[in-house]
């Protein structure tokens, strides 16, 4: 391998191995990392705790021509925790096996995007390339856990409005095909937790509405609904972000028998949890209806407790345009096509990413991850990204932020 691309394995390892890993990111390390890549291609930068802890690590690459708006390359910082002992590497060792696989937990999610960003702009500088407009690249804290101390806070700052960015790049997903995937809107994240109340009374005895009998009708219902989108996926009618997903994620019921044996007692309460996701085309009024009156109905001795990130909503916020009104879109097509890949046509996200903050303010925002002939491994045991696949997505990178920098339209 050449000794360049050596140093930029070497690199993308050192970052894979601070461990940013959810619920305690080492942040200030990954920070100095990042500042100290900054410095080593003259990047601009500045540190900004919104929350005490968990800084957004800004840089700028100055353009040329100061009254163009910029575009942001933005990237999380913070990475989802693992099961060591089920990875065939250490999820923080970021070895490479025979085939020239990466594996690391944020190998493809998405500490890989963030130093592909900047290996671009070293290339970039390195060749005397001078940007017409300015680019910054955010490194932000806690996407995993739903970024409203990141990005969530950073939209609504002063200092992001200062910075009047036009264009918005994120992450998206692997593609196990050539081409790349592109996504312009994301599901709309609901977390559910549905609760029964009921008499207890002896194990032995039939009576209607114990909590436990009024929860699993709930369930009952939610499982026949959940089954009714399945099937829609299955049978290739919707892609993967155009049905409502319902999870179980979490049951609670009375109190299990120490040895295993006699349990006698039905319990009084009950409780499941539900990770819903919604395509932003769907019927949301309707979907509550069926949640008030199916999943957790009163009548049944049940309540409910909502979490949702759809309130003061327009369409417009939900879905990057993809047509001639949105030149970033053509721009970034023509882009990956002149460094020699190919993109899909955009997709719904099935997960959320920070860009939904992003497109909650206006601005036009793709996910968009070069990874391509790979499977998703995201949150998965041993997720890897391999050697070739992460060279590759850097002179993406390399073409996107030069057309998109070159582009002169305000
Ligand atoms: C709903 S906010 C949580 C964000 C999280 N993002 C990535 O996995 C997700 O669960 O999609
Ligand atoms: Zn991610
Ligand atoms: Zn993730």
């Amino acid at each position: 391998m050449a000794l360049d691309s050596k140093a930029i394995i070497s690199r993308f390892q050192d970052y894979l191995r601070i461990n940013t890993v959810q619920p305690n990111p080492d942040y200030t390390a990954a920070a100095d990392f990042i500042i100290s890549q900054a410095q080593s291609i003259s990047l601009l930068y500045q540190s900004i705790e919104f929350v005490q802890g968990k800084p957004i690590v800004l840089l700028k690459w100055t353009g040329s021509d100061p009254s163009l708006p910029a575009i942001l390359l933005n990237s999380h910082v913070d990475v989802v925790p693992f099961e060591a002992e089920k990875w065939d590497h250490p999820p923080l060792g970021a070895d490479i096996d025979g085939e020239g696989r990466i594996y690391a937990r944020g190998s493809q999610d998405m500490k890989s995007v963030g130093m592909q960003y900047l290996e671009a702009i070293r290339k970039l500088v390195a060749s005397g390339y001078k940007p017409l407009r300015s680019v910054y690249v955010s490194f932000v804290p806690d996407e995993e856990i739903g970024g409203a101390d990141g990005v969530g806070r950073f939209v609504e700052s002063e200092i992001f409005k200062s910075l009047s960015i036009a264009v918005v790049l994120d992450e998206g997903l692997p593609s196990p095909t050539e081409s790349y995937r592109v996504f312009n809107g994301e599901r709309i994240p609901w977390s559910l937790q549905i609760k029964a109340v009921g008499q207890p009374g002896h194990g032995s005895k039939l009576y209607d509405d114990s909590a436990s009998e009024n929860l699993t009708k709930s369930i009952e219902s939610m499982m026949r609904f959940r089954a009714s989108q399945f099937d829609m996926l299955k049978a290739g009618l919707k892609p993967d972000g155009g049905v409502v997903s319902v999870n179980m994620v979490f049951l609670k019921a009375g109190t299990p028998s120490p040895d295993g044996f006699v349990m006698n007692l039905q319990p009084s309460e009950a409780e499941a949890g539900f990770d819903i996701r919604i395509p932003p085309t769907a019927d949301l009024v309707a979907l509550e209806k069926r949640l008030v009156e199916e999943w957790a109905p009163v009548a049944r001795n049940m309540s409910y407790q909502l979490w949702r990130f759809d309130q003061n909503l327009s369409g417009k916020q939900l879905l990057t345009a993809n047509d001639d009104s949105n030149p970033w879109w053509g721009l970034l097509q023509n882009a990956v096509n002149e460094a020699g890949g190919k993109t899909s046509e955009p997709e719904i996200f099935p997960a959320s990413t920070d860009s939904r903050y992003f497109r909650k303010a206006g601005l036009p925002a793709f996910g968009f991850s070069p990874i391509s002939n790979t499977p998703s491994l995201l949150h998965d045991h041993n997720e890897y990204l391999s050697r070739s696949e992460y060279l590759k997505g850097i002179d993406m990178y390399v073409s996107i932020i030069k057309a998109y920098t070159t582009y002169s339209s305000p």
